[in-house]
């Protein structure tokens, strides 16, 4: 916990809606006058696009098992874990972004597939809101995960996220279908070991089901709309969350256990204000008092 400059994660798999859900987090921050330093995770890669290719190749050699942007290998998460404590301590810390694309390239003039150089976080930010694959990473060198006062993970079922990462990479990145599926394989290991995990560090998760087919992702073009799917929220503290007040401001909600709370699709985005509102305006009382 670094309660005196809080540190807020929101970790999930590629194209899982995480870049989605930020949207909600826009909407806090901006309501509440908070002003938020935000880290994107991909900012953490160790290798750019043309290294990472090397890299991969590197690592395939003799059949070894490939290295992906799920583990340790090409990620920094010793400097993500420095990045936490170093702004829960002092409200400081040093960020850059990953050009995914032309469009995002084009106001850095560099290339697609290339790093921005850090640059300091500016002063007299509020807290720090990391979104991206690894807000709750630990591995055997690291520890990011500890430095976090708040945990949200986003989840959707498995089929679905494969669905949203192949539509999102084919429309938006300029992958074909058949390479985004082979980077779905060729990550598995590090979904199972290092994605997976955190969601059992999570305060809370959003984990968004569909309710029209989805049995083979690789073929469906579309992704399921809001309306075609429930949300299933988990907390990992019950005791301190006001079901009651959220089954009354949320129609058509139920609870499915005693710490899980499940909403129509279309009510995501109020749901994620409704329930993390008070839950950062508590965690910047705390920092500032
Ligand atoms: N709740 C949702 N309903 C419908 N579409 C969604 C939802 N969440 C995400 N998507 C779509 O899924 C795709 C992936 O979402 P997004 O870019 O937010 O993922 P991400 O987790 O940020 O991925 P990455 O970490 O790889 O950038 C996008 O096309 C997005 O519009
Ligand atoms: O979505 C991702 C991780 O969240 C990307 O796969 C990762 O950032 C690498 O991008 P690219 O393969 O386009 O260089």
């Amino acid at each position: 916990m670094s309660q005196k400059h809080p540190v807020i994660a929101v970790t999930g798999s590629s194209g899982a809606g995480t870049s989605t859900v930020k949207t909600s987090f826009e909407h806090i921050f901006r309501r509440e006058k908070l002003t938020a330093a935000v880290i994107e995770g991909d900012s953490f890669h160790r290798y750019d696009r043309e290294a990472m290719k090397q890299a991969v190749a590197e690592s395939e050699k003799n059949g070894n098992r490939p290295i992906s942007h799920f583990g340790p290998e090409a990620n920094e998460f010793e400097k993500l874990e420095a990045l936490f404590k170093e702004y829960g301590e002092k409200g400081t810390g040093q960020k850059r972004l990953y050009l995914h694309n032309e469009e995002e390239a084009a106001p850095w003039n560099q290339k697609p597939g290339t790093f921005t150089p850090w640059s300091q976080i500016p002063a007299g930010s509020d807290l720090l809101f990391y979104e991206g694959l690894h807000g709750g990473a630990k591995s055997d060198t690291a520890d990011a995960a500890k430095y976090v006062d708040l945990l949200v993970g986003v989840v959707p079922i498995v089929n679905l996220e494969w669905i949203q990462k192949i539509y999102r990479d084919t429309s938006a990145r300029g992958y074909s279908a058949e390479a985004v599926t082979h980077t779905i394989l060729r990550r598995m290991h590090d979904y199972v070991h290092y994605i997976t995990p955190q969601f059992s560090r999570t305060h809370i998760n959003f984990q968004r089901v569909p309710t029209v087919d989805t049995s083979n992702p690789f073929i469906a073009r579309e992704i399921p709309t809001l309306d075609e799917s429930m949300v299933v929220i988990r907390f990992r503290h019950p005791e301190t969350t006001d079901f009651p007040f959220l089954l009354r401001m949320i129609h058509d909600s139920f609870m499915s256990r005693p710490n899980t709370i499940v909403v129509p699709g279309g009510k995501m985005g109020m749901a994620i204000e409704l329930i993390l509102t008070p839950l950062i305006l508590d965690i910047v009382a705390k920092s500032r008092a």
